[in-house]
């Protein structure tokens, strides 16, 4: 037994802390028996033998770091009696920032699906084509330059992009963001890592026949100046040659998440929404994901959460 600088009784040792159980006991034996049946190890070569084991889908490996468990642990250790051990380094959480990328051609659909994605999963929504067409009516410098690229159907200068999706990240109260049709290329991409210091921790790909997203660009009907056949002809030779590469290297790393884009929106979206249904339960509620595991000081968090996500929540 050990006591904290409250004078608080420990349960256990420091590194035999004892985690906040709704149910069974807390007793020494029963603790051990516990960290041993959860142990990561453990856990893995028991699913391994059953043949059950399946590799996490990366997602979630890029989601839930050391980082954010370490914090969590932090948050939620608990002394026996289930008042908060406070001499634990800090008593914040902090989740890692979520960022979101769309993609896919002129007219595949990314605009709806983010804005349904956004409202119904408390994301940010950035979108890319909008920031930059909101400089060209800001009468900034860059405005007609932006104008003339967007009706050529080419890609404005990434510096350019990036700064202004900054600037929104920056002015943004929320930790998602989903930043809508970038990258469109791989200067973009460079340059975002740069800039922004991250890379999407996952991408939607919208895939869409041609003939499909023509019909759609030309009916948009809200005005813009490259929704004309010449344009479109244009923007989907780019998305070919420039944008598509893109996508394949975040397919190469495992990022790229594929959408039928086709059907009504209602059909795509109800595509969308397991991927974003089990990040939410994940991200909004990390507390309400383990309730009844005991954490060891010196594991590696992130393999035992893995595990855990992996049996419970995951599809596949
Ligand atoms: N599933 C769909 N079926 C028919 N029209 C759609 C569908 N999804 C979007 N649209 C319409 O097609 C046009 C292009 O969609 P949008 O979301 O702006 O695509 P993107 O952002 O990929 O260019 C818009 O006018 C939109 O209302
Ligand atoms: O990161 C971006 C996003 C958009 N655009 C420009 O904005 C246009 C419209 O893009 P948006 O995503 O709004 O529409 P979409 O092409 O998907 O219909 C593109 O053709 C580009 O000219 C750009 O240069 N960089």
């Amino acid at each position: 037994m050990r006591t904290n600088l409250q004078g608080d009784k420990l349960a256990y040792n420091t590194n035999k802390l004892s985690y906040r159980h709704t149910r069974g006991n807390h007793t020494e034996r029963n603790y051990d028996k516990r960290v041993e049946n959860n142990d990561p190890s453990t856990m893995k070569s028991k699913y391994e033998q059953r043949g059950k084991w399946k590799d996490p889908n990366p997602i979630y490996k890029e989601l839930i770091g050391p980082e954010s468990v370490a914090a969590f642990m932090r948050v939620n250790v608990q002394t026996e009696n289930g008042t908060p051990i406070k001499d634990v380094e800090a008593f914040h959480f902090t989740t890692s920032i979520l960022f979101a990328s769309s993609t896919g051609g002129p007219g595949s659909g990314k605009g709806t699906q983010c804005l349904k994605i956004a409202e119904t999963f408390g994301f940010d929504h950035i979108g890319a084509g909008d920031l930059l067409r909101k400089e060209i009516h800001s009468d900034s410098e860059n405005g007609a330059m932006i104008q003339k690229l967007m009706k050529e159907g080419s890609i404005a200068p990434s510096e350019v992009t990036v700064k202004l999706i900054k600037k929104a990240i920056e002015s943004a109260e929320n930790r998602k963001f989903l930043i809508d049709g970038f990258p469109r290329s791989e200067e973009n991409r460079v340059a975002y890592e740069r800039i922004i210091g991250a890379e999407p921790n996952f991408v939607l790909f919208f895939d869409c026949p041609e003939e499909v997203m023509v019909k759609r660009v030309l009916n948009r009907n809200e005005g813009r100046v490259d929704d004309n056949e010449h344009t479109v002809k244009e923007r989907l030779k780019v998305y070919k040659a420039i944008t598509l590469p893109v996508a394949n290297h975040y397919a190469k790393k495992g990022k790229l998440y594929k959408v039928d884009g086709t059907g009504t929106q209602e059909e795509i979206f109800e595509r969308v929404r397991p991927i974003f249904a089990s990040l939410r339960y994940i991200l909004c509620s990390p507390a309400a994901m383990l309730p009844s595991i005991y954490l060891h000081q010196d594991h590696d968090f992130s393999e035992l959460i893995y595990s855990f996500l992996q049996l419970c929540f995951l599809p596949n």
